[in-house]
């Protein structure tokens, strides 16, 4: 079966990752490529390495008035950019939103794809959870749902790769400034704190109010790692279990018996949680890596479309992570 697939936003990091994804994808074929300053180049001017047959696709101006026939859009836009973009698509043509504009927006489902899978089967408009939410929701998710921790005291502490921030990511990105740095910043207010707020209130049935997270960026190009502090009385026995039994099925979350390395998932829609608990101390640890534009980003898109679609979730994601 052939879907015909188009990226608005392909020149960016992640649009650039699903066009990698989509190369391989044996269900999609990617038959439009656009964005807005890079229109008119073909692919193979913005991506050297790309497979052959796709090298001769050029770039156009986004224009949603001018879509030729495609069953499925991946949007990856600046936050901010793709709520006015996307609102004139056709409504036979499903969205697929990277960005951050439709995250519990109405009419949008929610693309959580490794918590609530039935949920975005069939749907036609779909939002990709945020990099960060990504990952601390699937090493959330299990503790949540059995009650193990207080969902009013979360303390979530986050590390970056550069890439995260696009690849227009702004001036202060630069080599020379963030080779061997580390430095926090969206402190008290972060942008995905609205959404990981929601899913922690969705999951728990309580209040997240006292939520704290604080990412840093990392000297890497990809990886996010989340290390959350909670207050509960289980042991680490029992946060393993809880997020064995919720992943027994899952492709794409594994759980470990060791902290997870951010290298474990590189290039790959992986997610690895892994937890530490003290009932003295009452304190819970979670901790998860995924790559921020794997599952972060494209490598989960493309598992929500798969089931937007009706196809198996993991077709076309199970290629191995890098190593080194
Ligand atoms: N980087 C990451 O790890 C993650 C990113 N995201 C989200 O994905 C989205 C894209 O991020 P990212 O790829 O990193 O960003 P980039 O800055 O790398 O890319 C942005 C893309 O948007 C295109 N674009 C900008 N304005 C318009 C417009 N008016 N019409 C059409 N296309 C436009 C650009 O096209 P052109 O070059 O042609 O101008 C470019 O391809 C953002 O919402 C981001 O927050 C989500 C999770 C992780
Ligand atoms: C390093 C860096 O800047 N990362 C971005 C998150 C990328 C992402 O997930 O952004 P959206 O929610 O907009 O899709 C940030 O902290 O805002």
């Amino acid at each position: 079966m052939n879907i015909r697939v188009g990226i608005v936003g392909i020149s960016g990091f992640g649009g650039g990752e699903a066009l990698r994804l989509l190369a391989n994808h044996p269900s999609f074929e990617l038959v439009y490529a656009a964005g807005d300053s890079s229109a008119g180049k073909s692919l193979a001017d913005l991506y050297p390495g790309i497979a052959s047959r796709l090298a001769n696709l050029v770039v156009e101006k986004w224009d949603p008035d001018n879509l030729p026939e495609l069953d499925l859009l991946f949007a990856s836009m600046p936050t901010g950019a793709s709520a006015k973009a996307l609102a004139g698509v056709r409504d036979d043509v499903k969205i697929l939103d990277i960005g951050g504009d439709h995250r519990y927006a109405g009419g949008w489902v929610y693309g959580l794809a490794d918590v609530w899978p039935s949920e975005i089967v069939g749907q036609s408009r779909v939002a990709n959870p945020g990099c960060f939410p990504a990952a601390t929701q699937i090493a959330l998710a299990p503790l949540l749902k059995d009650g193990l921790i207080d969902p009013e005291n979360i303390i979530i502490d986050a590390k970056t790769g550069i890439s995260g921030a696009g690849r227009g990511g702004g001036t202060g990105l630069s080599y020379a400034t963030h080779n061997e740095n580390l430095v926090p910043y969206g402190l008290l207010n972060h942008v995905h704190m609205p959404e990981m707020t929601h899913t922690i209130e969705r999951l728990s049935g309580g209040s997240a109010r006292g939520l704290v997270f604080t990412p840093h960026l990392v000297p890497m190009t990809r990886g996010i790692l989340v290390t959350i502090y909670c207050r509960g009385s289980a042991t680490t026995r029992q946060c393993l279990d809880a997020a064995r039994a919720c992943y027994a099925e899952s492709h794409f979350v594994r759980v470990t018996d060791l902290p997870p390395h951010t290298k474990w998932v590189s290039g790959s829609n992986l997610a690895i949680v892994n937890y530490a608990a003290d009932p003295s101390r009452n304190l819970v640890m979670a901790m998860g890596v995924v790559d921020n534009l794997g599952k972060g980003a494209a490598g989960q898109a493309i598992q929500n479309a798969n089931l937007m679609c009706g196809l198996p979730e993991a077709e076309g994601l199970d290629g191995m992570s890098l190593w080194p």
